[in-house]
């Protein structure tokens, strides 16, 4: 609740649970996609639609030099990953099936670690 809120906002801890989290989004058996950044030059068209790539390594390597103030700007990060995939993809393939399952799996996990 609110004050838990501030508490994690302002706190390294906000962004030490950002790790825990990225960690267990890294671990599931639907990430596969997003691990890496999507190999333009095998995916036509990737780089003309998609304006602001994301991924899981991108992220880590952005917590790791300390490019995130707070846990929002880490959780847009993610929500861009869901966002492009939905943008790119079909609902129904196997990465456009792949990414609703995570952001399922991610919205419940920082609701549960971060509100
Ligand atoms: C998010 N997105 C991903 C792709 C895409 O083709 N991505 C590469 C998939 C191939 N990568 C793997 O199979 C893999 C990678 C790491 C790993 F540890 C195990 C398997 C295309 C469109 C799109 O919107």
């Amino acid at each position: 609740e609110k004050k838990a809120r501030l508490a994690q906002d302002s706190t390294t801890k906000g962004l030490a649970t950002c790790r825990v989290l990225l960690a267990e989004l890294e671990a599931h058996q639907d990430a596969w996609p997003f691990l890496t950044p999507v190999n333009h030059k095998a995916v036509p068209g990737y780089r003309k639609v998609i304006k602001k790539p994301m991924d899981f390594s991108t992220i880590r390597e952005k917590l790791i030099t300390n490019q995130y103030s707070n846990w929002e700007t880490f959780i847009v990060d993610v929500n861009l990953i869901f966002e492009n995939c939905e943008r790119f993809n079909e609902d129904d393939s196997e990465i456009g099936r792949a990414g609703h399952s995570m952001r399922i799996f991610f919205d419940k996990r920082w609701a549960e670690l971060l509100m």
